[in-house]
């Protein structure tokens, strides 16, 4: 539960804190020390990039992503760079006023963890290492979800970006699950009628420069637990996909949107379709920005696998799981890679 202590993460920067307090040092196995993998060979593989505009080769493209990464860069997605532009303003002039102003909007203690606002801490127990993060997180879907008067009043045009943002990666996730359907010989509205009424909640974090890069993370390694998430980023970089042992960094690439797979995804597609496990690095000069974008399902939707998907030689991987359940279980334990739908392994 976010309680009075600790402090912001970008307070403990501003202050100019020689050393990373002990809350925010990783142990040694989690850091980002790139002697623990060979560096060479995983700055020769990089992301896929999945042009949308081009028709014939789209769904065998994103079926390859999808299936040997959990994610992929989309370009030509018809979102206009302006808007990924806004956003980015948007969030970094919340940053950068003056803490007296983000803190009117800090996310309610008394309600747990990943309520709506400005918050630093992820998880409701206390005994976890801290992510070297703040964010602020906007429940905007369901449109009777969406309040705007929780978000920040004080930067010009905010409220309305974060509306149309919504809106826009609203469309950009459906048309996605069409194709990530169709690529799987799915009816094209398969997995967005799978899920449900769309839950949507867009998250800005910002990573401070940090003291000890080395020994933090902005983010510790998980999957995202919902259905398929959309990221953007500013230029500093930071961001690493886990692929076959290896962290492999995802650079910037301007104007694209990252497509990050998530665990229901693989539930439905019964493991066809991998989460992909990731974390955010930190640096000791720049503060970075991202913006997530989560697309979930309601909390009492029952999530299984296709049918189609699931033969006598390709029998049932993950139990039926309802969300709700799913979520909860996550909050509790934490992240840990990819351990949660771990537990809904079936033995074969
Ligand atoms: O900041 C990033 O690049 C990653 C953010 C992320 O993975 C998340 O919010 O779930
Ligand atoms: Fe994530």
């Amino acid at each position: 539960m976010e309680t009075a202590a600790p402090p912001r993460v970008q307070a403990l920067a501003d202050a100019g804190v020689p050393h990373l307090p002990t809350q925010y040092i990783q142990p040694p196995d989690l850091r980002a020390d790139p002697s623990h993998w060979p560096r060479s060979l995983s700055l020769s593989l990089s992301l896929p990039v999945v042009d949308l505009s081009a028709a014939a080769t789209t769904t065998d493209a994103v079926r390859r992503a999808c299936a040997d990464w959990g994610a992929f860069h989309v370009v030509n997605h018809g979102v206009p760079p302006g808007l990924l532009d806004a956003i980015r303003g948007a969030g970094l002039a919340f940053f950068r006023a003056p803490m007296a102003e983000k803190l009117r909007f800090g996310c309610d203690p008394a309600r747990g963890a990943a309520t709506e606002g400005y918050g630093s801490r992820m998880l409701a127990n206390d005994d976890s290492v801290l992510d070297w993060r703040d964010y602020f997180d906007h429940h905007t879907l369901p449109e009777s979800r969406r309040d705007p008067a929780r978000w920040p009043d004080f930067v010009p045009g905010y409220r309305d970006t974060v509306v149309e943002y919504s809106n826009n990666m609203k469309a950009l996730a459906e048309r996605l699950l069409c194709i990530i359907s169709e690529s799987l010989n799915l009816p094209p509205s398969y997995l967005q009628e799978a899920v449900g009424e769309a839950y949507q909640n867009i998250t800005i974090s910002y990573y401070s420069p940090c003291p000890q890069p080395d020994l933090a993370l902005g983010l510790q390694s998980h999957s995202d637990f919902g259905v398929i998430t959309l990221l953007i980023q500013d230029d500093v970089g930071g961001l690493e996909v886990l692929k076959d042992g290896m962290w492999i960094p995802v650079p910037p690439l301007p104007d694209a949107i990252l497509v990050i797979l998530s665990d229901q995804t693989e539930i439905m597609t019964n493991g066809k379709y991998k989460s992909v496990v990731h974390r955010a690095v930190v640096n000791a000069k720049h503060a970075r920005l991202s913006v997530a974008t989560f697309y979930d399902p309601p909390k009492s939707q029952k999530i299984c696998a296709a049918p189609q998907l699931v033969s006598k030689d390709y029998p049932q991987k993950y139990r039926d799981v309802i969300y709700g359940d799913y979520v909860s279980s996550w909050y509790k334990k934490g992240p840990e890679g990819k351990r949660n739908i771990d537990t809904l392994l079936i033995e074969q």
